[in-house]
């Protein structure tokens, strides 16, 4: 074969500004990724930074809308789209890869420009991108402020939002929950890149074997406070699914917070246990392995093809004591007064796992919100029902919005007076994280893991 292909392959960028040009049409930021890179082969560092620059683009738009909107004469949403986005990709080059070197990232972009229709304003770009080096230079934009030149506004709402890329009705309900100081620091988390946490399968192996197992294969962890299984590893650690232990069910990928729910329901072995809202079953095999995987527990979604991954994972984690049951939990007549415990692990807006979802901090709204706590409350309403006398329910989101948690919550014990709310035990896993008002709400800034709000009821007659 000659070395001299006819077609170069697709560089990078071109990919990375193919792959955001269909984000901005509206498709997910996931899809429309695996779907450039789908159709190429790439070395591993080329797929890394078309990675990056997805992701990255997508979730720092509003900096970088900010940033088109002060150094050009044309506000962001006046240049054409395709422009707006080889902007953003120079402009997120520029700001946050320092590994870049800022000529690189002007020439490039200049080149995309060239590539893709816009060869009369490539001296516009090339423009735009030195005023920003001239302006900011060489600083790491994912900490650092803006110099006075460019006119952050005066209002601490919108200040946030521009400089860290959120919606400002987001902003305002972290400010209202945490106050400014506390929520600068939680939109800094939100945009660091997540950890990834093991759950070890005591049924299989002891933390120690696989902490000892994953070292010798280079992969260094450690455990977390409180969290008797949980291991989070340090630094990159490639294809999940090629680590050591993997197929033999050894651990499952789970963050330590979404760990913390299954300690603060507590099954025990023998017990009846249903969960309401199980797909892709993560806190159902963790409680599988807490019973000891004795007792029944039925794993409930309305949505089938987001069971198979339960079903995969309970192949491969070797668990007898699961039952899969496809239907609308707001309408399973059938487990009235059957289960011994019941975790409602409800759909939200996932205000508290942003740094997993590029683009999920645009997808949400006020009003998605306010359907999410409409469907919370009948969700929690019906599987009550589920509930023997003296059972226990626990109610968990991964959201940080207050109408999806506490007020879901606080209205179903104002309506159920044979229910209370009660708090875990200060010597278990989740007692460690418990607040004042007897729920468990994890903050990512406070605790270095996802954001998450259960609380325990339990049926008193
Ligand atoms: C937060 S996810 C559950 C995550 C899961 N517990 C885990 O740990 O892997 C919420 C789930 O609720 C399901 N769901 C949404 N509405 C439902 C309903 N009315 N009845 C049953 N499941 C529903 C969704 O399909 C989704 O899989």
């Amino acid at each position: 074969m000659s070395s001299h292909s006819p077609h170069p392959p697709h560089s990078p960028r071109q990919l990375a500004f193919i792959g955001l040009r269909d984000v901005h049409k509206g498709a997910y930021v996931d899809i429309a990724l695996d779907r450039v890179l789908q159709k190429v082969s790439l070395p591993d560092h080329d797929r890394r930074l078309v990675t990056e620059l997805v992701y990255g683009c997508a979730r720092r738009q509003r900096t970088l809308d900010f940033l088109i909107d002060q150094l050009g004469k044309k506000k962001s949403h006046q240049q054409p789209k395709d422009l707006r986005t080889i902007l953003h990709l120079g402009l997120y080059q520029l700001r946050y890869q320092e590994r870049i070197p800022d000529s690189a990232a002007v020439n490039t972009t200049v080149q995309l420009a060239k590539e893709n229709g816009f060869s009369g304003l490539t001296g516009f770009v090339n423009g735009l991108l030195r005023q920003y080096i001239r302006l900011v230079g060489g600083e790491d934009g994912s900490t650092s402020e803006f110099p006075p030149t460019l006119k952050l506004p005066e209002n601490p709402v919108e200040r946030l939002g521009i400089l860290y890329s959120f919606p400002d009705w987001m902003i305002q309900v972290w400010i209202d929950q945490l106050g400014f100081a506390q929520t600068e620091e939680l939109c800094q988390w939100m945009n660091k890149t997540p950890a990834i946490d093991l759950r070890v399968n005591p049924l299989r192996t002891s933390f120690n074997e696989v902490q000892a197992t994953l070292e010798s294969a280079g992969i260094l962890s450690k455990p977390i406070p409180h969290l008797p299984q949980a291991l989070r590893l340090i630094g990159s650690s490639g294809a999940i699914q090629n680590l050591p232990g993997f197929n033999e069910g050894w651990w499952t990928v789970q963050d330590s917070s979404a760990q913390l729910v299954g300690h603060l329901l507590d099954p025990q072995k023998g017990e009846v246990v249903i969960d309401a809202c199980a797909a892709p079953g993560g806190k159902t095999t963790h409680i599988a392995e807490l019973m000891g995987d004795k007792g029944k527990i039925w794993a409930c979604d309305s949505i089938a093809h987001r069971l198979n991954k339960l079903k995969e994972n309970i192949q491969r984690l070797k668990l007898q004591s699961i039952e899969i049951c496809i239907g609308d939990s707001r309408n399973l007549p059938q487990f009235k007064n059957s289960g011994d415990r019941v975790l409602l692990d409800a759909p939200c807006s996932g205000l508290g796992t942003l740094h997993r979802h590029a683009d999920a901090r645009w997808r949400q709204t006020p009003e998605t919100v306010q359907e999410l706590s409409v469907l919370q409350k009948e969700l929690l309403s019906h599987t009550s029902t589920f509930v023997k006398d003296g059972g226990v329910l626990v109610y968990a989101t991964c959201t940080l919005h207050p109408k999806e948690n506490e007020d879901v919550v606080s209205s179903f014990l104002a309506e159920h007076p044979n229910w209370v709310l009660e708090p875990p035990s200060f010597d278990s896993p989740a007692g460690k994280y418990s607040t004042t008002q007897g729920w468990i709400k994890v903050y990512p800034h406070q605790y270095d893991m996802d954001g998450f709000f259960m609380a325990r009821l339990r049926k008193i007659r």
